[in-house]
């Protein structure tokens, strides 16, 4: 019935109610395997029979039973290769990654994101690449002494030594690197610079020798594609004007026009393979980017809850520590303890104690917004927040609005013997960094205030 209605509603799945979305195949319109919770998201539903294939079977057979177009094969093969993006969303980089960057673009932050870390990634590139282009620049005098005479060839060494000096102080700010933001106007003037001086030499050599080499125009646009860390954009970009200069200057230089057009297609050809390349280097930068992120944040990060994990909050510890001492503040530690868990536990169920703990663990996310603050799972059901340039008296104060709002939670616990709800027990630390002083002891600290907090009754703040 519901596949029925699936079909005559089509062709506009994500007009089509949840049961229907749930039941059918993105390629077949069959019933598939996977929930409309992530189809929604972005993933592509497969039925069964395209789900147990794989790889370039999975391919042939979407193209050969079902015609689909390379978009269908694209979205089948991404699709099944990142199904498991939905175990670890809402997460900015996985819902990137699930929905796709063709274009490649991502949403605004993450571009910006991107754009730094790309540049940044290619600084050591765009370094070697000024080195070589000036090099391989100068090497080329070679072809004009030897192809072209005098008086025109003194026009050719002026443009070329014209634009090795450009190459020359571009270099040099490429290679000192102490204004990140020019690097990539600097790798474009280098390049148009190269790519402009290319043209302008071919086309008066044409003048003198219809044998001069045209093809160093394509070793420009090669470089713009490939060896500047440019972005497609960025390289489609200056190439285009690059080929535009040269038709210009061979059409002005009077080249018969069957072969200009002629070298203007093999150009154009050259072009399209550079293109072609750049767009897949860019495609895996993106993918590994977001990936790598990925993978940064899932390994600081505590699976049921979403906090910080352990190893986060050490690292962040021994860091904020040190930043305490140097701008002379304290440092407070609140640690977390759920009261009577294992009884929870033993009378709702472990499901039950892991939906607790995931509320609970949004309670104390919410009390650390500052960018400098930190709500963890140390493990089981033992928390920690800490908490940046605050006394002893505010931490105190802190620690007990938390103990507060967990309560205010209203979470049901008959097996406690401290309250009829879900109620934590909190010690609270404070110290200000000192020379030869441990970051261990605000732990300690914190940790003999949480064992009075316990013998104490629980469901209480000690300081
Ligand atoms: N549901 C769930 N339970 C967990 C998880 N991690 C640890 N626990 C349980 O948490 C319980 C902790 O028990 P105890 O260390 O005895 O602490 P407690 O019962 O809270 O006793 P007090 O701290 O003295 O109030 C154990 O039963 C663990 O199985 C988890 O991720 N999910």
């Amino acid at each position: 019935m519901a596949k029925a209605s699936c079909r005559r509603l089509r062709p506009s799945p994500n007009s089509l109610p949840d049961r229907c979305r749930k039941a059918c195949c993105t390629v077949c319109g069959r019933p598939c395997r996977r929930s409309s919770r992530s189809r929604t998201t972005g993933g592509v539903a497969l039925c069964a029979k395209l789900s147990a294939l794989t790889g370039d079977k999975l391919v042939t057979h979407v193209a050969s039973r079902y015609g689909g177009g390379l978009l269908s094969i694209y979205e089948v093969l991404v699709s099944s290769h990142l199904a498991w993006l939905d175990d670890v969303r809402p997460n900015p980089y996985a819902d990137q990654l699930a929905k796709g960057y063709r274009r490649l673009r991502f949403s605004a932050p993450l571009e910006q994101e991107y754009r730094a870390y790309a540049l940044r990634d290619s600084v050591e590139l765009k370094r070697v690449s000024i080195v070589f282009a000036l090099f391989v620049w100068m090497a080329f005098l070679m072809v004009d002494v030897w192809m072209i005479s005098a008086p025109l060839l003194y026009l050719l060494l002026v443009i070329r030594l014209g634009v090795a000096v450009l190459l020359v102080f571009c270099g040099r700010l490429i290679l000192l690197n102490r204004h990140p933001r020019l690097m990539v106007p600097l790798s474009l003037a280098s390049i148009g610079a190269m790519g402009l001086g290319a043209a302008a030499i071919i086309a008066i050599g044409h003048g003198q020798n219809p044998f001069f080499p045209y093809e160093g125009v394509l070793l420009v646009c090669i470089a713009a594609y490939f060896l500047v860390g440019l972005r497609l954009v960025e390289a489609l970009a200056i190439s285009f004007l690059v080929l535009l200069a040269y038709g210009l200057f061979e059409w002005l230089g009077g080249l018969p026009a069957e072969r200009l057009f002629n070298n203007l297609v093999f150009l154009l050809f050259g072009n399209l393979i550079g293109a072609v390349g750049c767009y897949l280097l860019e495609f895996k930068s993106r993918q590994h980017f977001l990936i790598s992120r990925l993978m940064r944040v899932l390994a600081d990060q505590d699976s049921l809850t979403g906090l910080h994990n352990r190893r986060s909050f050490n690292r962040q510890l021994a860091r904020l520590w040190r930043q305490a001492q140097r701008e002379e503040v304290e440092l407070a530690l609140l640690l977390c303890d759920v009261d009577h868990f294992k009884a929870y536990n033993d009378h709702y169920g472990h499901q039950a104690g892991d939906r607790a703990l995931q509320r609970v663990g949004a309670v104390l996310s919410e009390s650390a917004r500052r960018p400098l603050d930190m709500a963890v799972r140390l493990g089981g059901e033992e928390f920690a927040v800490l908490l940046y340039g605050i006394g002893a008296t505010e931490a105190h104060q802190r620690g007990e609005a938390l103990r507060q709002a967990v309560q205010d939670q209203q979470l049901a616990h008959a097996g406690s013997s401290t309250a009829a709800v879900l109620t934590i027990s909190v010690g609270v630390a404070c110290l200000r960094p000192q020379d030869g002083m441990a970051f261990d002891l605000l732990f300690e600290h914190a940790d003999r205030a949480l064992y009075e907090a316990k013998a104490f009754g629980r469901n209480q703040v000690v300081t």
